[in-house]
């Protein structure tokens, strides 16, 4: 049977955006935004950005280059702070997370963050693991071997790297370098973890890597991932946001916006039309 092309489900009286109501479905929810607002200065860069997270599911933020998909996901564990204006609620457990009360050092344990290049530090790959954990406590040294490999087998890399921990993490291929940067996230046992296309810079072997990673991740972690792939969008994800023009026009199950999108504008973005 031929399926219809998309354009085709799409009618005149289309809405001009459909954002998916998790609250109302009995999913357990672990972040949701709430008249979230970004300035850039005057320059209002995000607005009409209410989303909700089902937690263990993996949700992909897509959308055009500018459409402020890293704005929205920078915003979640508060690293606009100094650089932009993040007006709205952000609620994590109960608790507004966008408010001067909250210890940001402590609420970014909960809500780690991975950027699209692996940035590992100049140090071995055991310091890289145990450096943010020991800045503000003591650990045993069993105790950080322990973390180190737990963290490392999640992020898929022990097997690679577990008779070279203390050799220099520089010396990691970008995949293996990226993982690294993951496990570091794991480290910090957080709850959310947040990535920036991380891996818009690798090869397609270590990308597929990083993707298999995060698909084992979901079964621990809430996972919310920004990426220009659309392939690696509907490969992984459960949910899928699309952005434009610094507002989400369509929430929805990933499934449902690759093959059934309700709103047009969605449909031509994931046609290829524009972006
Ligand atoms: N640090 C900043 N200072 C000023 N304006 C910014 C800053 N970061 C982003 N912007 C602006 O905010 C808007 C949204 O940018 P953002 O980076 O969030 O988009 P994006 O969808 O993630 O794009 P890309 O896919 O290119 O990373 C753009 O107009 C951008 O120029």
């Amino acid at each position: 049977m031929e399926l219809k092309p998309v354009s085709e489900f799409i009618t005149d009286d289309a809405p001009e955006r459909y954002i998916y109501d998790m609250q109302s479905k009995k999913h357990e929810i672990a972040l949701s935004t709430k008249d979230l607002q970004v300035y850039y200065g005057d320059n209002l860069a995000l607005s009409e950005g209410d989303l909700s997270f089902e937690r263990y599911k993996i949700t992909s933020l897509i959308g055009a280059s500018g459409s402020g998909k890293s704005t929205f996901l920078r915003s979640l564990n508060r690293m606009n702070d100094g650089v932009a204006t993040v007006k709205g609620n952000i609620m994590y457990r109960g608790v507004d997370i966008n408010t001067k009360a909250i210890d940001v050092y402590e609420m970014r344990r909960h809500i780690g963050m991975v950027f699209q290049r692996p940035n590992p530090f100049a140090k071995s790959i055991y310091n890289n693991i145990t450096f943010a954990l020991t800045q503000r406590d003591h650990y045993t040294k069993e105790a950080l071997d322990e973390i180190v490999e737990t963290s490392l087998k999640q992020a898929a890399l022990w097997d690679q790297v577990k008779d070279d921990l203390n050799k220099s993490a520089l010396a990691l291929s970008g995949g293996q370098a990226q993982r690294l940067v993951i496990a570091r996230a794991l480290a910090l046992k957080p709850d959310i973890l947040l990535l920036d296309e991380p891996s818009s810079a690798l090869d397609p072997i270590s990308s597929a890597q990083v993707e298999d990673t995060l698909l084992e991740l979901k079964k621990q972690y809430t996972i919310i991932v920004v990426t220009h792939n659309m392939q690696q969008a509907a490969r992984i994800s459960d949910y899928t946001a699309f952005f434009h023009m610094g507002k989400v026009i369509e929430y929805d199950l990933t499934r449902k916006i690759f093959t059934r999108p309700k709103v047009a504008l969605t449909n031509d973005y994931i046609s290829g039309n524009f972006g």
